[in-house]
Parts: C-alpha cells; structure tokens; sequence
C-alpha cells in the first residue's frame, strides 16, 4: 500500500466515523449534509473524498465516500475516470466543497442541517451574520485571543449550487472564521483534518442552540415560563 492510498484510507474512515455520530446526533435528518476530505496536498490538483448523495448518513460505511476530482467527476485511485452507477453519486454540493477547498489550506468540510443553525442564521439574516463573543466556546474554533469577538457570515440560500458555492467563498474574507452559514438551510464547517472539522461544528452548534435559547430565554418565551414551572414544581 502506498502512503497517498494509506493516508485516502484513513480519511476515510476518519468521515464515515464522523457521520454516524453526526447522525446519531440528528445533524444530517433526511439524508441530508455532507463531508469531504481533501487528499491531494494543498497547491497539487485537487482530490477529494466526498460522501454520496442522498444516503441515510446513519449507515453509511468508509465505502460510501468516492474519489473526485477538481471537475467534481468520480475518479479511480489512479486518477482514471470512472462511470460510477447512480447510487454511487457524488453529494449534490461538493462544488461547494471544492470551492472551499480552493479557498483554504484545509483537509476536511462537514456541512449539517440542524434546526440551530436554521433559527441562529434566520435570527440574524437581517444583518447577514452572526457576531461570537465572549464565549469560552470560541476555543473551540481556535480563537484564543481575550475578548475575542468573530463575525460568522449568512448567505442566502440558492437553489443553484455553483452561485451557491460562489458566494459562500466570497464572504469567507476572515481567516479565523471556520465556518458559513447558509439561510434556511445549514452550515458549512472545515478544520485542517477531520478531527478538527468535527470539533468546529461542534463548537458552532455548541454556541448556536445557546444564543437561541438565551435569547428565548431572555424574551420570556415559553420556553422560560416552562423552566419557571419547574423551578415552582422543585421548591
Ligand atoms: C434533505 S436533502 C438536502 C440536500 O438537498 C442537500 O442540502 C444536502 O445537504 C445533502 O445533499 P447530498 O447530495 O446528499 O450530499
Ligand atoms: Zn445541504
């Protein structure tokens, strides 16, 4: 086994470890999100692995991840081109991935749906993104620095997905941000390999359902008079 084989197989593991505890979570619900890893060296033509389309994530295998290459085509290991049969399809937006990809050094893109990063990205389209501070959290993205305050983007959603990938490039103009939010639909999410892709979702879903529920919370929504009843119910 050579080391470019060796180090496609582990990526692929690495994805298909990371969909079944993503779904087990319920962040890819109807088939949907998608995960790619990058396994040609950044400045080298780009190769990647990327999950098939329209597969249940909670069992999909390190198989159900196919080699593409920069023109979003199956290729074999070798780099031939293949006719892959339908079920055996690249995700739908892997030109999304890819124009990440050509926009950063990084080895590896996870996108999920989640109800959190809907209502955060809904909550704040107006003003077209979403402003992180003082959130211990922000480690989690790698920000370190004291009263670290970030500016994840929000783009529309479109139904065209080159336009799509298109513009979440175009606001990705911070290099600490490691992440897009796409309206009504989800986040976009990558690191330098999967463990650190894994980590950011984690971190932005992480600050995603507490800002929502702060803020409901806060506007004496249902949700608090439900924890005041219970706060009642326990004294
Ligand atoms: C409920 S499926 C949603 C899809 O249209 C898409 O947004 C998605 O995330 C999954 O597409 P896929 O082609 O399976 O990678
Ligand atoms: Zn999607």
């Amino acid at each position: 086994m050579t080391m470019a084989h060796h180090a496609t197989e582990q990526a692929r593991t690495a994805l298909a470890d990371i969909t079944v505890e993503f779904a087990r979570r319920r962040w890819f619900p109807g088939t949907s999100g998608n995960l790619s890893a990058r396994v040609s060296a950044p400045g080298e033509p780009l190769l990647l692995l990327v999950s098939t389309s329209g597969r249940d994530k909670a069992s999909m295998t390190a198989a159900d991840f196919l080699l593409v290459d920069g023109s979003l085509q199956p290729v074999e290991p070798g780099g031939q081109p293949v006719v892959s049969p339908a079920e055996l399809r690249p995700s739908a937006e892997t030109a999304v991935h890819a124009r990440i990809y050509e926009a950063t050094a990084c080895g590896c893109v996870v996108h999920v749906h989640t109800v959190w990063n809907n209502l955060i990205a809904e909550l704040f389209a107006s003003q077209g993104e979403v402003v992180l501070r003082d959130l211990e959290m922000l480690k989690g993205l790698d920000i370190w620095e004291e009263a670290a305050a970030i500016r994840v983007p929000i783009v529309e959603n479109l139904f065209h997905l080159p336009t799509l990938a298109a513009a979440v490039v175009a606001r990705m103009t911070d290099p600490r941000v490691p992440g897009v939010l796409i309206r009504r639909h989800g986040l976009y999410a990558w690191g330098a390999n999967p463990f650190e892709a894994k980590r950011h979702v984690e971190a932005f879903e992480f600050m995603w359902e507490y800002l929502c529920r702060w803020r409901s919370v806060q506007q004496g929504s249902p949700l608090t008079a439900l924890v005041e009843a219970a706060t009642r119910g326990a004294s």
